[in-house]
């Protein structure tokens, strides 16, 4: 497990991140978000190494990071950064090299990866060659060819088309099944609402939410239900309820339990017919956008 404890590092008087702190669990994936300027990027650079923090410390199972460990992370910085003149396959053979993994093993991995991000064809093209999204491709299997201990990857899916986005998203689901923890930045909340485990919300250099989706919507969202039926006025009158939206044949509200919410079911089951009821859940844009304020 990776765990940032209260980072802060400012930039000439500004403070970017302050007092900074959460946990990335082993074989899950982590999406960090945040508006631009939140300080997503300086969080990564500061577990990478590549940035010091003014204050704080990074750990790995709890003790502190090593350059060693360091050296097995896997990292995307934002600045992308691969030789735009050396060719694909041969650049990843060369960058797991410098991460201590024998020439015969990272060009077997390369192979793999190159054949998961759909780039076989291209193993050797020079990268400059290759269309945008393509050479975001090569940056992902460079983050991955000398099999990381740790990933974190700022931007990943930016850029990429939706083919791309799934193909990725796979690739990564497998590194954190090896066990291995995942951090990824992303604007995109819609995807990150669907592929992490759990999240981290940074907001003007602080953490203002942070756990499993569960969790969040747990810690920011009361309980709620959809029902629609015939007529649904009825459950204004039940009590431990609490209407949120009414109209004629459809309800949203608020229970003070199951059991209260159960009773509103059984009681429209015996008037008539129910076309759908389930809990109202409540999207992850909508509790950023309140959490970031
Ligand atoms: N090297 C630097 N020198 C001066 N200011 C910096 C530097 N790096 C970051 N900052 C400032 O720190 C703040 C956080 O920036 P950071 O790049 O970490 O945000 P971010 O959340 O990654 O944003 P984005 O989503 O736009 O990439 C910003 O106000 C930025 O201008």
């Amino acid at each position: 497990m990776l765990s940032i404890r209260s980072i802060s590092r400012s930039f000439k008087g500004h403070q970017a991140l302050e007092d900074v702190s959460f946990d990335v669990r082993d074989g899950l994936m982590t999406g960090f978000v945040g508006a631009n300027g939140a300080g997503k990027t300086t969080a990564m650079r500061i577990i990478l190494g590549v940035l010091s923090p003014d204050s704080g410390e990074v750990l790995v199972d709890g003790r502190p990071v090593t350059a060693d460990d360091r050296a097995q992370f896997g990292y995307m910085p934002e600045e992308r950064g691969l030789y735009p003149k050396m060719k694909v396959h041969e650049q990843l053979v060369y960058l797991g090299r410098l991460h201590g993994v024998s020439s015969a093993r990272a060009a077997a991995r390369a192979d793999e990866l190159l054949e998961q991000l759909g780039l076989t064809e291209r193993r050797d093209d020079k990268l400059e060659s290759l269309s945008l999204g393509n050479q975001q491709r090569a940056q992902i299997a460079a983050a991955l060819v000398h099999e990381p201990t740790a990933l974190v990857l700022d931007e990943p899916f930016s850029g990429l088309d939706p083919m791309a986005v799934e193909t990725t998203l796979g690739v990564l689901r497998d590194v954190a099944r090896t066990g291995a923890p995942v951090l990824f930045s992303s604007h995109q909340l819609d995807l990150v609402e669907r592929l992490c485990d759990s999240l981290v919300i940074l907001a003007h250099g602080q953490v203002r939410a942070a756990g499993t989706r569960e969790q969040i919507r747990a810690a920011h969202t009361r309980p709620e239900w959809l029902l629609e039926t015939d007529d649904a006025g009825f459950v204004r009158g039940i009590p431990g309820i609490e209407v949120i939206d009414f109209d004629g044949g459809h309800v949203r509200f608020a229970a003070d339990s199951d059991a209260h919410a159960d009773r509103v079911l059984r009681e429209a089951l015996e008037r008539g017919t129910v076309r759908s009821f389930a809990p109202s859940i409540r999207p992850l844009t909508e509790i950023f956008q309140e959490v970031v304020r």
